[in-house]
């Protein structure tokens, strides 16, 4: 049994030696730290989102709409908050949702690594983007045993995509995670007011150039002509990939498979069809697509789809509450995004291992409080409608 909750015991012990949180523990003021300290443009890229943003928004108000009835007398007094992900046991339910060009967020720009420093203090496993400022074999080394999992934009150049998956496998990352829905990039007024965004892609190249399937593509040398590497990179970034394209990525790899950006029940179904390990339920934080349900809208009917396969999810979870409740809807882990990059803008390493501590504090003494002792309790929780 691990305490988490006990963290809020050593934030008031700070505060009795006169020392208050370096950073703050909720997200509102974590995302207005992050506004003031990031350079506006790629404050502008984390931030936004499609269209008017509505449909991140719903993301997270959509949370407000359930409630936990609580349950009393419970043997809630020791909690297990342990989930098992496909063969993998992990001491909490929590992940960090791939974020592309995430070394940004850091002031030396090697924000991957000092957020991979944070996984490894906190044991919240990390799911890593193609998109890294540093390689996918150096991230994992910083995560030591805690697992990591790779995010892969699929290249239409196979022999590049079955390069970086071996990475990955070499590298000990334990799942693959295939996201399917930013083949193409969508509609972010933000990023088109400062034009900004292919200033970003100079920031995420390492995983090809450290690739020698993607140096041999290369008209020029990298250090030379460093736009031929991005020009190339928009090359080979991903087309829209069909129900067929994930049989030979199956045959390419042991690594448990997730599709990532998955919404619909019938298109769990069909990823079923096609072997895939789990899913992970998700909108892309209202990036790509505007105009949609909330995700968590459609989490009970991708749960009941998927029926044994692992349900992942993310896209506007903001605090250990709204972890909580997707978890009682059903996702057997849930998915940090937008909150540790802002985290990672406040403060680095620490403020990121403080903020995950503080997630999953919040669920544990909500879990306490609640009466639910574990995650099977959970599932079983009276939620209603607001
Ligand atoms: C700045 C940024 C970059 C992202 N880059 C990636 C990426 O490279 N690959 C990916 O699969 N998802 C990417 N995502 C989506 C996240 O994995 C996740 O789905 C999303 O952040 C969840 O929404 P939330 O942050 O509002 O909770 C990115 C999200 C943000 C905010
Ligand atoms: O911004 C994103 O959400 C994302 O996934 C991405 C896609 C292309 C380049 C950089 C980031």
């Amino acid at each position: 049994m691990t305490r988490y909750g006990d963290y809020q015991t050593e934030i008031y012990a700070g505060g009795l030696a006169g020392h208050l949180p370096a950073q703050p523990v909720d997200f509102a003021s974590l995302e207005r730290k992050a506004a003031e300290v990031l350079p506006s443009w790629i404050h502008s890229y984390v931030a936004g989102g499609a269209g008017d943003e509505h449909t991140q928004r719903v993301n997270v108000t959509e949370f407000q709409r359930w409630g936990l009835v609580p349950r009393m007398l419970n043997g809630a007094r020791d909690r297990d908050l342990s989930t098992e992900l496909f063969g993998l046991t992990l001491p909490h339910p929590l992940f960090l949702a791939p974020i592309g060009v995430l070394g940004l967020c850091a002031q030396d720009f090697h924000g991957d690594l000092a957020t991979a420093r944070a996984c490894a203090r906190t044991g919240v496993p990390m799911a890593v983007s193609t998109l890294t400022q540093d390689p996918l074999e150096d991230v994992a080394a910083e995560l030591g045993d805690t697992p990591g999992f790779f995010q892969l934009y699929t290249p239409d150049d196979r022999d590049l995509a079955l390069s970086l998956i071996h990475r990955a496998e070499n590298a000990g990352y334990r799942a693959l995670i295939v996201t399917v829905d930013t083949w193409v990039t969508g509609w972010r007024p933000r990023d088109l007011n400062t034009a900004n965004f292919p200033q970003l892609r100079g920031y995420c190249l390492a995983n090809y150039t450290s690739d020698e399937a993607f140096l041999r593509r290369l008209p020029a040398n990298p250090a030379e002509n460093p736009s031929a590497v991005v020009g190339e990179w928009v090359n080979v970034f991903g087309r829209s990939l069909g129900w067929q394209d994930l049989d030979w990525i199956r045959e390419a790899t042991d690594l448990p498979i997730l599709l990532k950006g998955i919404q619909h029940p019938d298109d769990v179904r069909r990823a079923k069809d096609h072997g895939v390990d789990g899913i992970h339920c998700s909108n892309h934080g209202g990036r790509q697509a505007n105009g949609g349900v909330p995700a968590l809208r459609m989490l009970p009917e991708v749960v009941e789809a998927a029926g044994e396969l692992p349900v992942l999810f993310d896209s506007g979870v903001r605090s250990g509450t709204d972890a909580v409740k997707a978890l009682a809807l059903g996702a057997a882990a849930v998915g940090v995004g937008r909150p540790y990059a802002y985290a990672l803008a406040a403060g680095g390493e620490h403020a990121v291992a403080h903020q995950l501590r503080s997630l999953l504090a919040e669920a544990d003494l909500l879990m306490a409080v609640d009466g639910y002792p574990d995650l099977a309790a959970l599932r079983q929780a009276d939620l209603r409608q607001l």
